[in-house]
């Protein structure tokens, strides 16, 4: 059993999900499902519970209340490591371990599951590279002998190079300039179409949030205001907050 055991279930589902941290609710009673091969971009003001959303999935936080469902499976019933084989991470910043080269940080899943398979595992590391945009000569470097737009392609391609089947990025892109930004965003899009992975996006950013997702989810303050593809978002904005998020863009939109 492979954890679908309710076939056609979402990838991942939250029902009424709620975590509090002391006093603040980080996440309020969220209620949704997330289609296989969905890609949604989460946006919301600082503080409104993206981050500890997204560690959910991945049982790096547990809910209070409620179930979160990856695959029809309760995380609370999973093997958090297994759980983890399936689901990519990539984080804002660096977070590649600083006394490995490229090829190594790349490799670090890949060489735990291939157990000793070296042939397999030097080509997924060559094979993510490639679609990522990493030039081949930068394999044997270390992380503080990357640009910030290497670092973090290098990130995204050893979140990859497991192949999971749920890519989770928390604002992935963050740290760097607008080119590297726009470039980072036409290959995740590639990867997304190429490879049929659900992805879970955090983005402060309103326009990487439109262009990106087929789903849009508005955070404000531990609650779920709105989840809809774009266009909606845009021509029906849910509450204020969203109003305000979009009011720009829709005048363009308009035209
Ligand atoms: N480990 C923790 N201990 C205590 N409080 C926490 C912890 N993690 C998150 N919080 C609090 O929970 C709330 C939600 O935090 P979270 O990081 O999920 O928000 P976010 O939307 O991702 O924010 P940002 O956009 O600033 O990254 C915040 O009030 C935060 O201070």
């Amino acid at each position: 059993m492979d954890g679908r055991e309710k076939g056609g279930a979402a990838a991942v589902a939250f029902e009424h999900v709620s975590k509090r941290f002391g006093d603040a609710n980080a996440v309020d009673d969220v209620n949704l499902a997330i289609a296989e091969g969905m890609f949604v971009t989460i946006i919301g003001s600082s503080g409104c519970g993206k981050t500890t959303l997204l560690k959910m999935v991945n049982a790096l936080v547990m809910p209070d209340e409620g179930e979160v469902l990856v695959h029809g499976r309760a995380t609370s019933n999973a093997d958090p490591i297994g759980l983890r084989r399936n689901i990519g991470y990539a984080i804002q910043g660096s977070v590649l371990f600083p006394h490995l080269t490229v090829e190594q940080n790349i490799a670090y899943v890949p060489t735990l599951l291939n157990s000793g398979d070296e042939d397999r595992t030097e080509a997924a590391v060559k094979k993510w590279m490639d679609i990522i945009g990493l030039p081949r000569d930068i394999m044997d470097r270390y992380p503080a002998e990357l640009s910030g737009g290497q670092a973090q392609r290098v990130g995204i391609a050893r979140a990859l190079a497991a192949s999971p089947d749920i890519l989770l990025a928390d604002e992935p892109f963050s740290a760097v300039d607008a080119i590297t930004r726009a470039s980072l965003q036409d290959e995740i899009k590639r990867i997304h179409e190429q490879t049929g992975i659900t992805v879970l996006f955090v983005t402060h950013d309103i326009d990487e949030a439109l262009d990106l997702g087929d789903r849009v989810l508005v955070m404000e303050a531990g609650r779920a205001v709105q989840f809809a593809p774009p266009e909606e978002i845009l021509r029906a904005p849910a509450t204020e907050f969203v109003n305000r998020l979009v009011s720009r863009k829709q005048s363009v939109y308009a035209r």
